[in-house]
């Protein structure tokens, strides 16, 4: 438990945090495993909003599979190396991160928070924790007054590709003088996948005018609009529902990377020559993910998806995220290959219940497991932890 003065305190400390309010009398305030989270969000968060964060493609299978697939490796312990201190920091994009945490794009934070404005409320708990937060097209806030509420941590901007060019060039612009230190573009969202959950209430929050701030706030997107209907809130959510999601090809690529000299990722990559290629055409990184399985089920859990990937792409760095909801789940994906590992739903779940620290919580208790886990499996640096550190745990986890 101890360590030098100056150096940063563990995340393991949260634990240690814990106990010492525990011997004052005070208790937890918040949820101490994802059950007990996903439960408590779920009476915090009004009924539609929590069908839509919660709920996926088909009958989910996809979605359950996607957590169930981490049972099915498991981390093989190892004695006497030392591991007293660990250091979970790891470079990406020429950057030190102090974790290889970071929070998914999720595009409806604003109506997750009770204020309205949870793209803020995240990006504070991306300043207090040094998490990034990958902020979503889908904001109720403009880009520009999220930006600067994430503090030292580096923030990144996720494009929806829309239809209209000059939309897409612009929202990377903005992107690029607003801050942000790299662009990740999402390919599997083009369109939305068969969702029962929310066809049933036939609800869908953009289409209610949810979280379209950086469109309104956009002027090519204005120019989009009907004209003498800008104030009709139903103009607004049609014009936004024709130009959302343009289907990209590979040929669109040399014109996306045009954009920017940011780094640029690309969101949805299972498939090892596909990974190949976006290296090939000069993707910074690949995001392995199949979007939480909210968009076709049926696929493989994503994390199936990642050794072959991670191989294809022979260096470059490799985002993961999908059914993550523990810190010994982020152990094992780094152990699979991620650079980094992202997390979607647990912490809107998080933003659900108590605003920024809420997120601040459910990102502290995971680094906590992450670092805990390291420290008696005898990992201490992720440079450890290779395939070597895990086995495939025959028949565990559906
Ligand atoms: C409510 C919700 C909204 C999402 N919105 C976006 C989005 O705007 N852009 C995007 O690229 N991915 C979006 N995603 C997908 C996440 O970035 C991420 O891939 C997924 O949530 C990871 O799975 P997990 O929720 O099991 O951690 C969304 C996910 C959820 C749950
Ligand atoms: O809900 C989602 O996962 C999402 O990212 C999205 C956004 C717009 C249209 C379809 C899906």
């Amino acid at each position: 438990m101890s360590h030098p003065a100056d150096a940063p305190q563990p995340y393991s400390d949260y634990q240690n945090e814990i106990y010492l309010n525990g011997l004052f009398g005070i208790a937890p305030e918040h949820p101490m495993s994802f059950a007990e989270l996903a439960e408590r969000a779920r009476h915090a968060m009004p009924p539609g909003v929590w069908s839509y964060v919660a709920g996926g493609a088909g009958d989910e299978s996809t979605q359950d599979a996607n957590s169930a697939a981490f049972a099915r490796w498991g981390l093989v312990p190892r004695m006497l190396v030392g591991a007293e201190r660990r250091d979970l920091s790891v470079d990406l994009f020429g950057r030190t991160l102090p974790s290889p945490l970071f929070m998914a794009p999720v595009g409806v934070l604003g109506i997750c928070a009770r204020d309205g404005h949870g793209d803020l409320a995240t990006a504070r708990a991306a300043a207090r924790t040094g998490v990034p937060m990958v902020a979503s097209t889908l904001s109720a806030d403009p880009m520009e007054a999220v930006a600067p509420e994430f503090g030292d941590t580096p923030g990144y901007f996720q494009l929806y590709t829309p239809t209209d060019r000059a939309l897409a060039e612009s929202l990377v612009h903005r992107a690029e003088k607003a801050g942000f230190a790299g662009i990740v573009v999402t390919l599997d969202t083009w369109i939305s996948g068969w969702r029962p959950r929310d066809l049933a209430t036939a609800n869908f929050p953009q289409l209610r005018g949810h979280c379209l701030a950086n469109y309104t706030s956009d002027p090519a997107f204005r120019t989009l609009r009907t004209p003498g209907r800008e104030e009709d809130p139903g103009d607004l959510a049609l014009t936004w529902a024709r130009i959302f999601g343009k289907p990209l090809t590979w040929d669109d690529l040399p014109w996306l990377r045009s954009l920017t000299t940011l780094p640029l990722i690309l969101k949805g990559i299972c498939h090892p020559d596909d990974a190949r290629r976006a290296k090939d055409l000069g993707a910074d990184g690949v995001y392995v993910s199949n979007h939480g399985g909210r968009q076709a089920n049926g696929g493989l859990p994503a994390l199936d998806a990642l050794p072959e990937v991670v191989d294809a792409v022979d260096g470059l760095p490799v985002l993961f995220d999908s059914g993550v909801r523990s810190g010994a789940d982020v152990v094992k994906a780094l152990a699979l290959g991620a650079t980094a590992v992202g997390v979607g739903r647990p912490y809107a779940y998080g933003l659900a219940l108590d605003g920024t620290d809420g997120v601040v919580h459910v990102l502290r208790s995971l680094l906590a497991e992450a670092d805990l886990v390291m420290a008696v499996d005898g990992y201490p640096a992720l440079a450890d932890l290779g395939p070597a550190a895990l086995r495939r745990v025959c028949c565990g986890g559906g």
